[in-house]
Formats: C-alpha cells, sequence, structure tokens
C-alpha cells in the first residue's frame, strides 16, 4: 500500500522543549490512523507540521507526495482539516461559513452539498445562526462538514468527537469508516483510547513528542490486549524508564504479567 503521509525524524522545538521528536511515521492509504497520545504529548503539534501550518524544526514530511513546509497551500487545499480549537468565524452564520469554505476550495454546487452535510449530521435548525452563537457541539458539526466537503483524499482531524452526544458519536464513527473503506484516509488525533479501539485500523502513539509504538489494532485484538490496557502499560513503563534515568537500554520488558514484551521499532 502508498504511504500518503510519510515522516522522517520529524522534529519540533520549542526552547528547550522537544515538542515532537524525531518521530518517522508511514500511513498507509486507506487507513483510519489514531495517533494516540496524553495531554501534551505532541499530538496537534504533528498535525499542524503535517499540515503545513507550522513549520519543522528539523527532518521532512510528505503529505500526498508534497512537502507541507514547502508547499503549505498545496497540501491545505488537497486535505481536509479539522484543527484542534474549532473556530469559524463568529461573524458568519453557519451557512455563510460552509458556503465561504467552499467558495475558497472552489467547489460546485456548495448549496446542494451544504444542505446535505446540515441534514446528515441533523442542525439544519442551526443554518442561520451566527458562528460564535452555537454550541460547541453544533460548531464541531460545522468543523467537520467543511472538512468533508471536498471529499478528500486525505483528512487530518484533531479531537474531532470530543464534544458529541453519543447518537452523533456513532454517527460520525460510522462515516469514518465508511470514509476510509471507500480508499480514503483518516489521520486521527485523540485521547479517547475506547474510540480508537473501535474504529482505529492503525495506531501510533506518542509520550512527550516521542514516538513509543505503532502498530496495527487487529494486531491487540488477536493477543486479546485492549489498547487502553498496553497503551497505559507502555506509557507508565517509559516514565519508570525516565525515573531509573539511565537505566533503560532499548528493551521494554515489564516484568511477568507484563503485554508489551519488548520495544517494537517505530
Ligand atoms: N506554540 C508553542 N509554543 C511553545 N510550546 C508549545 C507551543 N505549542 C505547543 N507547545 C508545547 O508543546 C507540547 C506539545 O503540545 P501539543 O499541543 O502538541 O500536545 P497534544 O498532544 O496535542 O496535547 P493535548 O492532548 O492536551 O491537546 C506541550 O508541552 C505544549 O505546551
Amino acid at each position: 500500500m502508498p504511504s500518503v503521509i510519510l515522516t522522517k525524524n520529524l522534529t519540533k522545538v520549542f526552547g528547550e522543549l522537544r515538542a515532537v521528536d524525531s518521530v518517522s511515521l508511514s500511513v498507509e492509504k486507506g487507513s483510519l490512523f489514531g495517533l494516540l497520545g496524553p495531554n501534551g504529548s505532541g499530538k496537534t503539534t504533528m498535525i499542524r507540521m503535517l499540515t503545513g501550518q507550522m513549520r519543522e524544526s528539523s527532518g521532512s514530511a510528505e503529505i500526498l507526495g508534497t512537502d507541507p513546509a514547502k508547499e503549505p497551500v498545496k497540501v491545505r487545499a488537497a486535505v481536509g482539516i479539522i484543527p484542534e480549537q474549532e473556530t469559524p468565524p463568529s461573524f458568519l452564520t453557519a451557512e455563510e461559513y460552509l458556503s465561504f469554505a467552499g467558495k475558497i476550495r472552489k467547489i460546485g454546487n456548495i448549496e446542494e452539498k451544504s444542505e446535505w452535510w446540515f441534514e446528515y449530521l441533523d442542525f439544519t435548525d442551526k443554518k442561520d445562526v451566527l458562528c460564535k452563537d452555537l454550541s460547541r457541539g453544533t460548531r464541531q458539526k460545522l468543523m467537520f462538514a467543511q472538512a468533508f466537503l471536498h471529499n478528500p483524499d486525505l483528512a487530518l482531524i484533531d479531537e474531532p468527537l470530543i464534544n458529541l452526544d453519543p447518537v452523533m458519536q456513532r454517527k460520525v464513527k460510522g462515516f469514518l469508516r465508511d470514509y476510509t473503506n471507500s480508499g480514503k484516509t483518516i489521520f486521527l488525533s485523540t485521547h479517547i483510547l475506547e474510540i480508537a479501539e473501535e474504529i482505529c485500523t492503525d495506531f501510533a502513539i506518542l509520550h512527550k513528542g516521542k514516538l513509543l509504538h505503532t502498530g496495527k489494532v487487529t494486531e491487540l485484538k488477536e493477543k486479546g490486549i485492549h489498547l487502553d490496557d498496553f497503551f497505559m502499560e507502555l506509557v507508565e513503563k517509559e516514565i519508570a524508564d525516565e525515573i531509573m534515568e539511565g537505566k533503560g537500554n532499548g528493551e521494554r520488558e515489564v516484568g511477568e504479567k507484563g503485554i508489551i514484551g519488548e520495544k517494537k521499532d517505530a
């Protein structure tokens, strides 16, 4: 399978902090890829670099064959993006915002497509409401619609389900699964492990900017391991290694009852 996202030693440094630290990963076409990590582990910084919103300090990335640092506008035109802080312009109504997003992306039949999204995500009654007066969940629906309006080959979405009610979450999860089953790719950042386990095909775990593991969700399922147990043990082991500074030798054995075994190369 070809890679739609490829990073090599991608790094972002803020002063003394290595927010993303030499991350090399590959995301295959058609995958629903979950980027998992605790608060502050570097997920949003990764997405910002991959979408050309932020330049890397070192290393490189390729998105659909394009370097987002060199051609950010080309990358942003091709992909769908839901940024972490959803902020549709406050002075536009929901309908005006989708129309504006459609014009920027030069999408035909924008009224018809917007109508479909209003109905699909069940917020037709809010289309004339100013974005500033929308609830957080409705703003998230709007950001979701704008990201998928042009049917992108790749969407990078940062915590897209967090403000949605259970009924809407189920609908969006189904949409994401169908979307990737049709050959498109989703790169999803979340710290809700249950959602990742339920819908993702592949996952990567970030901790303090470092890639601790990448793998397939089915591999864990076949071994009867829950993603949250795997995640907790891996992150706790990393923290223990940090405390026992200098002791780590690259092995990640976690004792008799450990589920991780040894560290897999990223
Ligand atoms: N512009 C910035 N300047 C300085 N530090 C930053 C900046 N952006 C992010 N950071 C720091 O980089 C680290 C990674 O932040 P990031 O937002 O990427 O994490 P995250 O995994 O998305 O977190 P969360 O799950 O809480 O949203 C954090 O320590 C954060 O404070």
